[in-house]
């Protein structure tokens, strides 16, 4: 029995009560956040974006949907708060938003490749990965990162649990540490990971730009 198992059956909670208990939880985990790492995480994707590499970002369900936000943060939000003009964005990519590529990809040769193949045609030297995964232990992630690391790129994992295999693999881990199969705690931390980020890294530019 995880904690939300143990939250909503040993107590016998009502939806208000079940809630307040989810948050209070969700409290505990974010108290224990690697913030060594998150700012490790921040220092590779700075050196990507004074080298204008690429940071591409993955994951399987939920952890697509943030890889997609993300996507749209580190490009778009941070863009939004600097001088335009300038844009000094970071080049962000998530590679879960492409249906065709995927479709094909997981037809014609193996889900396992959908990343992996996207990254055989688009990986330069000095880019960047975010492999997002609760389980860490994915096997399209896998080979994604394992690739990755062979040509030299930075792997950065946003994971959970105990890390899974993708902790032993990646440069930078990431870990929300919580009992296996609690989904929904870690993919909440890993979206306010990518919002400490996002807003840091507005404060930064318009640092740079004079505008703060
Ligand atoms: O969102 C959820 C569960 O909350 C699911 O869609 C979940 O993301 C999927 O089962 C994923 O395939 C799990 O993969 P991973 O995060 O363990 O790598």
């Amino acid at each position: 029995m995880n904690n939300l198992d143990k939250l909503y059956q040993e107590r016998g909670l009502n939806a208000f009560e079940f809630s307040r208990g989810y948050a209070a939880y969700l409290i505990t985990l974010l108290e224990k956040l690697d913030h060594k790492n998150i700012s490790e995480c921040i220092r590779h994707l700075e050196e990507a974006r004074q080298n204008a590499n690429t940071i591409f970002i993955i994951g399987n369900g939920g952890s697509a949907s943030t890889a997609s936000h993300i996507g749209n943060d580190f490009g778009l939000a941070v863009l939004k708060k600097s001088n335009k003009a300038i844009n000094k964005s970071y080049r962000a990519l998530a590679l879960t938003d492409n249906i065709s590529v995927i479709s094909a990809i997981g037809n014609d040769s193996t889900f396992n490749n959908i990343f992996l193949d996207q990254l055989k045609v688009h990986f330069r030297k000095g880019d960047k990965l975010i492999a997002i995964s609760a389980s860490g232990n994915s096997p399209n992630l896998v080979a994604a990162a394992e690739w990755f690391k062979e040509q030299g790129g930075t792997v950065i994992g946003w994971l959970g649990f105990d890390g899974g295999k993708l902790k032993n693999i990646v440069d930078v881990p990431i870990v929300v540490e919580s009992p296996k199969g609690e989904y929904a705690p870690v993919e909440d931390i890993h979206l306010v990971i990518n919002h400490i980020i996002v807003t840091w890294m507005q404060y930064h530019i318009m640092h740079e730009d004079g505008i703060v």
